[in-house]
Parts: structure tokens; C-alpha cells; sequence
């Protein structure tokens, strides 16, 4: 056995022993929206067109998210900006993940059990190898590929916007024995500065507030997420 051979055995023991962190190897996570918030010099400058082709896709998404959340307003006959008005300008980031192959995939996570922290997730799974996984009743679903479809994820701020119609599902991912996965997910969310709760027409006597009204969720989130524990619950009244 050739000495790279052995490192590779040995990283491998390593990372499946490494039950609770999870076995992610992660790219990118990076700001794309606001255009000034893109840090050009932390975006891979392999392949050439990763920048222009990264940019065209959060535009496209832009849009897209702004369809959709338009849509989920009108479903709700609400004003069809409601929920965009209340999120102000949408900050977007992106996020490419990776998950090399475990041959031990039963005793590794690749991404632990969470709910995103933004309003709305739009997920690029990977065209070949299935994992992610949704959580409802106690059970995990698999979420089967569909060629060429965007996964369309409700995040914990549209859960608050919409007062607990919409629901931020709990969702993982695992690991392939065989076969390395990508996914990219971009996160929509609002603007830091923008308040964020229950849109009032969505409160009365029989359904009152069930969220707190903050600002700046995604900082509350991640220590939350840092701790294993939901920061949706922090905010609930
Ligand atoms: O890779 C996946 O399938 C899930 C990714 C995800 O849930 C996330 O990045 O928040
Ligand atoms: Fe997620």
C-alpha cells in the first residue's frame, strides 16, 4: 500500500469515527446578494466562469424567490408583497456542499438534523446521489431527485412571518457509501435590519401571535445551531 493510499485510510477512519460533528466537507458558504456584500477573493477562482455563472444563478434565484414568496402571500390572501415588504432587501447565500463517500454510511451524518434559519431555501440537489431526508411524525422521508427541479425548502422565518401556516421542516442529510455528493443551497433571507414576525392579518382571536416580532433571526439561529437546540423556539410567545 502506497503511503497517500494509507493517509486517505486513515482520514477516512477518522472522519466516519466522527458520529455527532457530521462528515460535510464544505466549499463555499459565501454572500452573493447584496452585490456589495460578495467577497470576490473568498470565491474559488477555478473553473474561470465560476464568478459570472454563480452570479446569473443567485439573479435567476432572486427572481424566482421573489416569485414564490409572492405566491405563498396570494395562497394566504394576503397582499401579494406582504412578506417581501416585511424582509426588505433579500440577502442570499449560497452554499456548496460536499459529502464524500463513508463506507461506513449508517454510522456518519453528513449534515445533522436542523431547520434552515432563512425565509425561503432553494436547493440544487445533486443529479445523481439521493440524501437528503425530511422529518415528519418521527419519521425520516427521503427527498427523491427530481432531474433538473430546485428544492423549494420553507426556512424559520417565513415559518414566523406566516404565524405557524407555513412550517420549517427538520431535515438532515446522509452520507453514500459509494459515491461522493454536491449539493448547493441558497439561503434567501431578510434584511438584518428588518423586523421580522407574524404579519398582522395573519393574527386573531383564534390563531394569536405564536411568534416574536426580532431582528437579525440568523445571529439568534446559529447560537442555537452552535448548541444542538432550535432557535425557533426562543422566539415563539
Ligand atoms: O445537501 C442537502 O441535501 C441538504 C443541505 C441543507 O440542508 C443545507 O445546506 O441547509
Ligand atoms: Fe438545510
Amino acid at each position: 500500500m502506497g503511503q497517500k493510499e494509507s493517509i486517505m485510510k486513515d482520514m477516512e477512519v477518522t472522519l466516519c469515527s466522527q458520529k455527532i460533528k457530521g462528515l460535510i466537507g464544505l466549499i463555499v458558504f459565501t454572500s452573493v446578494q447584496p452585490e456589495h456584500q460578495r467577497i470576490f477573493q473568498a470565491w474559488p477562482q477555478q473553473p474561470p466562469e465560476f464568478r459570472d455563472v454563480l452570479i446569473e444563478y443567485t439573479e435567476k434565484l432572486k427572481e424566482l424567490n421573489e416569485g414564490i414568496m409572492k405566491a405563498m402571500a396570494k395562497s394566504l390572501k394576503l397582499e401579494e408583497e406582504s412578506f417581501l415588504k416585511q424582509c426588505g432587501d433579500t440577502n442570499m447565500f449560497a452554499r456548496f456542499n460536499y459529502y464524500p463517500p463513508c463506507k461506513r454510511p449508517e454510522s456518519v451524518l453528513g449534515l445533522k438534523s436542523h431547520a434552515d434559519g432563512s425565509a425561503m431555501t432553494l436547493l440544487l440537489q445533486d443529479p445523481n446521489v439521493e440524501g437528503l431526508q425530511i422529518l415528519r411524525d418521527n419519521n425520516w422521508f427521503k427527498v427523491s431527485i427530481i432531474p433538473d427541479a430546485l428544492v423549494v425548502n420553507v426556512g424559520d422565518q417565513m415559518e414566523m412571518m406566516s404565524n405557524g401556516v407555513f412550517k420549517s421542516p427538520i431535515h438532515r442529510a446522509v452520507i453514500n457509501s459509494e459515491k461522493e455528493r454536491l449539493t448547493i443551497a441558497m439561503f434567501c433571507a431578510p434584511d438584518v435590519e428588518s423586523e421580522i414576525g407574524p404579519v398582522d392579518e395573519l393574527i386573531d382571536e383564534s390563531r394569536p401571535k405564536l411568534y416574536k416580532t426580532i431582528k437579525n433571526y440568523v445571529k439568534t439561529y446559529f447560537q442555537y445551531y452552535q448548541q444542538n437546540k432550535r432557535a425557533i423556539d426562543a422566539v415563539r410567545v
